[in-house]
């Protein structure tokens, strides 16, 4: 677990190890920059983890103290297929699967969702999923993220803890929670290194109660001085 040692402060660069026991380039900067954008286009902080990381239930704390706009690419897909969409039966096969959708679908109803809003700080839930999904989203949106943080649990916990969700969801079985944890592993780290690496990744430690974790992406937004509402 990374924990608290992010916010140590290095002038280089070392690896840390996550729960995956996989070397996540950590780059350190010498100093947390305060402006976090140069005044130009929204903010944008994606949250990325495995299934049952928290990120769902961290991004609700994270609305309520300091106002972002949360979008769910899970949400805004699952809605896809409630609206009996053209694409609602591609995404409703795909999702049971536990694999990706394509990244045009996925990119065009977040590219929906921040436009017709009047917000300027978007908290982007659970994208991007994947190398693929990046890349659209800087092509189609032409923008990157501000920061990312990452929910890093180990996968048991997450098991655990999608198997007690009790939302109904059709992804929420064992089966498919193996597939997408593969999926995760596969395609999601990559493009969490790729964050590492530039420098734009907050690693929180996703065990422990709701409120401890929270504490820890306190500490990232204060330390990004981000006020609270
Ligand atoms: N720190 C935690 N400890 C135990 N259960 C948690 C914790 N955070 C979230 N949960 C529960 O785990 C399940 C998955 O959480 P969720 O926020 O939906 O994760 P994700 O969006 O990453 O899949 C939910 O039922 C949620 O209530
Ligand atoms: N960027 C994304 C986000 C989600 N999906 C699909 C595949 C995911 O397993 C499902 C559910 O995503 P969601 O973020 O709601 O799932 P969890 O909250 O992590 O359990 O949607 C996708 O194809 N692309
Ligand atoms: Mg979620």
């Amino acid at each position: 677990m990374l924990g608290q040692q992010r916010y140590i402060i290095l002038a280089d660069a070392s690896y840390s190890i996550t729960a995956y026991n996989l070397k996540i380039w950590e780059s350190f900067t010498t100093e947390i920059p305060t402006q976090v954008k140069g005044g130009k286009g929204p903010f944008i902080c994606f949250v990325l983890g495995g299934p049952g990381s928290g990120k769902g239930t961290q991004c609700a704390k994270i609305v309520k103290n300091y106002g972002l706009t949360h979008l769910s690419a899970g949400e805004l897909l699952r809605r896809e297929i409630a609206s009996n969409s053209e694409y609602g039966t591609t995404i409703l096969n795909t999702i049971k699967e536990g694999k990706i959708v394509p990244s045009e679908v996925t990119v065009s109803l977040i590219q929906k969702e921040m436009e017709s809003s009047d917000s300027k700080k978007f908290l982007i839930d659970g994208f991007p999923r994947s190398e693929e999904n990046r890349a659209a989203f800087e092509r189609i949106m032409g923008a990157e993220p501000d920061i990312v943080l990452f929910f890093d649990c180990p996968e048991e916990e997450m098991v655990n803890r999608v198997l007690n969700r009790n939302e109904g969801r059709v992804d929420d079985n064992i089966d498919t929670v193996r597939k997408r944890l593969q999926v995760f592993k596969a395609l999601n780290l990559p493009v969490i290194n790729y964050y590492a690496r530039r420098g734009k990744l907050y690693t929180i430690n996703a065990v422990g109660t709701v409120d401890e974790i929270f504490e820890q992406v306190r500490a990232v937004f204060a330390a990004l001085k981000l006020v609270t509402e």
